[in-house]
């Protein structure tokens, strides 16, 4: 399976459980692996037969700025299925996580895998 690579993308939104977090940006770093066939894009070298790791950035930094879930949870399934359905994304792994939420951990978050790898892979 070939895969378009974003890693450590930072993102700002309006996310948490608590009051106080209602009332603030704060900053999400998300990873993701798209499953693509490269091949074609290779052939011709043409971008417009891959999937532009540009545009699915700016996508996901548009939809961070538009919405204000309360769980990491909500940010990563909801973003899985708006970026599988505008970019004909077929299987994706996606981790999103929240540094400094937790004082001591560097980060915490969640990683979801959503979609049927395609066939061959
Ligand atoms: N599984 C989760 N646990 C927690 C979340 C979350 O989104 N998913 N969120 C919080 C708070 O918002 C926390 O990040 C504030 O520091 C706590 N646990």
């Amino acid at each position: 399976m070939d895969l378009v690579l974003i890693e450590s993308l930072a993102v700002d939104t309006v996310i948490g459980v608590y009051d106080w977090e209602r009332t603030i940006t704060q900053r999400l770093v998300l990873d993701l692996e798209l499953a693509t066939d490269i091949r074609p894009a290779a052939a011709g070298d043409d971008i417009a037969l891959t999937l532009d790791y540009a545009a699915v950035s700016e996508r996901i930094a548009a939809f961070a700025g538009e919405h204000d879930f309360a769980l990491v949870e909500t940010f990563a399934e909801r973003l899985a299925t708006a970026l599988r359905e505008e970019f004909a994304i077929a299987w994706l792994r996606l981790t999103v996580r929240k540094p400094g939420a937790v004082a001591a951990a560097a980060a915490v978050g969640v990683r979801i895998e959503r979609g049927t790898p395609p066939e061959g892979s």
